[in-house]
């Protein structure tokens, strides 16, 4: 193996607070980890990636990166980051085939840049490590009880980042010799004496620390997704002896609609809304009548698909706008209850749902009260 990574997830985030360690709380939808993981590894230059993590989570982490090339099983980490790091060092130095570099990198920093990994393996040839640090920009301070007592230059100083690379050979000597704790990777090589490159960091490779970073990241990849649109439209007939169930809500009515689920039209148009803006064809491709299992299905187990498929694609749902057609029943006094039971489906604010209707002014089929339609669009913001 020449390239190992090492995904470190072992902290339990008490500066960050919470119940859920930071590096499992959702960004638009996806564990944090799973962002740092797939930045990591975008570059396609890490052969096996290893989770350092609390022995409880190993079952989360598995979950969160199910999938991704090279994983390999969670190592138990330890009670500091130092600790952790040298138990994935061990694990590696214990592989049949030790690799001949390794990254370390935070599952906190869900945003690697891309082009940082081929930096790092590059300055490698020349350095036993090296790692991406940003400039200090703002003048710095040393105080004591809240007083000023001195204004330390800023002139060489850096903030360290993750990824850090090293050599393998020396990043586990300097850990096995190791006496103090350390924040980082890089300063246990100093440490050893070794020289560790500088390669640019990037402001957008946030480490989650305060709830704040959180949200800052989140309009970090906000700005980088795209819009896309999908528009479903449906039709079903009313029949006698059916219950007529409309986004999700069951409606006193003495017809219902007759179709091999529950004929929900508004679910069905608003599926088939998102699957296109997600270009992953339509419901009868996810759901085929052909199949008897789908027979009188609640068809809010098809929403909450087509809604694990944004997530899948690492993608958030912007609006969806459902119009039911029909004379009656009245849709006005139920249409905040579809909205609610809409939004809960789809995991998302009720705001970002939007529930109307309209008739055909007597016209056609829906004017004659023969069956319902209805039509609907989806904004879905996809990574590029
Ligand atoms: N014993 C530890 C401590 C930290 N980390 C990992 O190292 C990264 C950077 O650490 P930090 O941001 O300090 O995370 P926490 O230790 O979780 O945060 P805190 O110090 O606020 O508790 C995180 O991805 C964290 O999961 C680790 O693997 N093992
Ligand atoms: C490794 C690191 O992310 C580099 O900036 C940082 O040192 C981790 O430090 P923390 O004190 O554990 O947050």
């Amino acid at each position: 193996m020449e390239i190992a990574a090492l995904l470190m997830a072992a902290g339990r985030g008490s500066r960050f607070g919470g119940e859920t360690p930071k590096q499992f709380l959702p960004l638009l939808g996806l564990p944090v980890i799973r962002w740092a993981a797939e930045s990591l590894l975008a570059e396609g230059r890490v052969d096996a990636l290893l989770p350092v993590c609390a022995p409880e989570e190993a079952p989360r982490v598995a979950a969160a990166l199910e999938g991704l090339p090279g994983l390999r099983p969670p190592v138990a980490g330890g009670a500091t980051r130092r600790e952790s790091v040298r138990a994935g060092l061990e694990a590696l130095a214990a592989a049949a085939a030790p690799p001949r570099l390794v990254l370390v990198h935070d599952a906190a920093r869900p945003f690697v840049p891309p082009g940082t990994v081929g930096r790092l393996l590059a300055a490698l040839e020349r350095a036993p490590g090296a790692i991406p640090a940003q400039p200090v920009a703002d003048t710095l301070k040393r105080a004591e009880g809240g007083r000023i007592v001195a204004t330390v230059p800023r002139e060489g100083l850096y903030r360290a980042q993750t990824p850090q690379g090293f050599r393998f050979a020396a990043l586990l000597a300097a850990h096995r010799a190791a006496r103090d704790e350390a924040t980082d990777d890089a300063a246990l090589l100093e440490a050893a004496g070794e020289a560790v490159a500088l390669i640019p960091g990037a402001e957008t490779n946030v480490k989650i620390t305060f709830p704040e970073d959180l949200a800052r990241v989140e309009s970090l990849l906000l700005a980088r997704l795209i819009p896309r649109t999908g528009t479903g439209f449906d039709v079903h007939r009313l029949v006698e002896g059916r219950p007529l169930v409309l986004c999700g809500v069951t409606i006193p009515f003495p017809l219902g609609l007759a179709g091999h689920s529950d004929a929900d039209v508004g679910i069905h148009a608003l599926c088939d809304a998102i699957y296109g803006a997600l270009a992953e064809g339509d419901i009868g491709r996810h759901f085929p009548p052909s199949e008897a299992r789908w027979k009188d299905a609640d068809s809010a187990a098809f929403l909450r698909h087509a809604a694990a498929r944004i997530a899948a694609r690492g993608g958030v749902l912007a609006s969806a706008d459902v119009t039911l057609i029909c004379e009656r029943p009245k849709i006005a006094p139920h249409a905040a209850a579809m909205r609610a039971r809409l939004a809960a489906l789809l995991g998302t604010p009720v705001e970002r749902v939007s529930v109307k209707a309209t008739t055909t002014e007597g016209l056609g089929f829906a004017g004659r009260g023969e069956g319902i339609a209805a039509q609907a669009a989806a904004t879905v913001l996809l990574p590029p």
